[in-house]
């Protein structure tokens, strides 16, 4: 079940051709994304005029699951149609700070879970450093996830496998931070990086040779670089690593982009702080495990 907080779950309309391994996307034209759009668009609005018709929301239903941009039926067409589940652009309120998440960025990122990262300072005690809200992109999710996950039932999804696989695909996602800690210096959300990022990255990266050490450390230099001595990250900055399309994470900072490295390794790396066997905030996963599975149990 999608958590109370939580904003439910729409279709998600086709987006232009995007995933350059996916050959049917690459030859998708322009004009057949404008009909797509514009059909979806149609029959998602018809959709919500008859949302108390099972019978037209089935038709509807059915309309706008074929719709993919190949023009091929979906394969999982069956996880993304219900349309009582209309979106919900409300945004959502991490309760402990008050920060505020839009459900979604761009057109098909959505939240899956808020959370804090609470730090301890000194070994004395601990300050709220940051909101975060983890968004993933559902067109991706459904591409990449829908073949493993799309006909299991309830009892049969393995939730922790299923977020294990997000984090480990290639699906675009973003782990938006937002700044609530008022006296925060770049260079200590450098060291921050370079100890969380850092660990994740000796984890995955498994061999103890000295070659991948150097490697390992050039990748984590690379990346904490983008943080440069002359940004300041008051109050209320907020800081998007994303996993974008080939496995770029992207870097912006308050909207700018400061870097973007092309690196698998990188981007689980980081998705593994939030959403990994030991992340910042537990609730937080639990909530991204349960709005995920809530799309393969429509
Ligand atoms: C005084 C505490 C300083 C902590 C700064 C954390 C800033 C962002 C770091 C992001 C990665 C992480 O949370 O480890």
């Amino acid at each position: 079940m999608v958590s109370p907080r939580f904003p439910s779950w729409l279709p998600q309309p086709p987006k232009p051709p995007a995933r350059p391994d996916v050959p049917s996307r690459k030859s998708l034209s322009a004009s057949t994304v404008a009909f797509t759009v514009a059909a979806g668009v149609s029959a998602a609005a018809a959709a919500s005029q008859y949302s108390n018709t099972p019978f037209l929301q089935d038709a509807l239903n059915f309309l706008l699951s074929n719709l993919s941009p190949n023009g091929n039926a979906n394969r999982s067409s069956h996880l993304w149609g219900s349309l009582s589940l209309a979106a919900d652009p409300t945004p959502v309120n991490e309760p402990k700070t008050g920060v505020s998440f839009p459900s979604a960025l761009g057109d098909s990122r959505r939240l899956l879970g808020v959370g804090v990262r609470r730090k301890s300072v000194f070994g004395l005690k601990n300050i709220d450093v940051y909101a975060f809200g983890v968004y993933a992109d559902t067109v991706d999710i459904k591409e990449v996830l829908g073949e493993k996950y799309g006909k299991a039932s309830p009892a049969e999804l393995d939730n922790k496998e299923l977020i294990d696989d997000l984090k480990n695909s290639d699906v675009c996602m973003t782990v938006r931070l937002q700044i609530v800690y008022g006296k925060l210096s770049i260079r200590s959300v450098r060291s921050a990086f370079e100890e969380s990022v850092g660990n994740r990255l000796q984890k995955f990266a498994g061999s103890e040779s000295s070659d991948n050490k150097e490697l390992l450390q050039s990748l984590l230099n690379r990346f904490t670089s983008f943080f440069k001595d002359e940004y300041k990250i008051p109050r209320g900055s907020i800081i998007d690593l994303s996993r974008e399309l080939g496995n770029v994470v992207r870097t912006t900072i308050d909207g700018k982009e400061v870097g973007s490295i092309q690196s698998k390794l990188l981007g689980r790396s980081i998705l593994d702080l939030y959403m990994g066997d030991d992340p910042f905030d537990r609730k937080a996963k639990e909530e991204i495990e349960r709005n995920l599975a809530s799309l393969f149990q429509q």
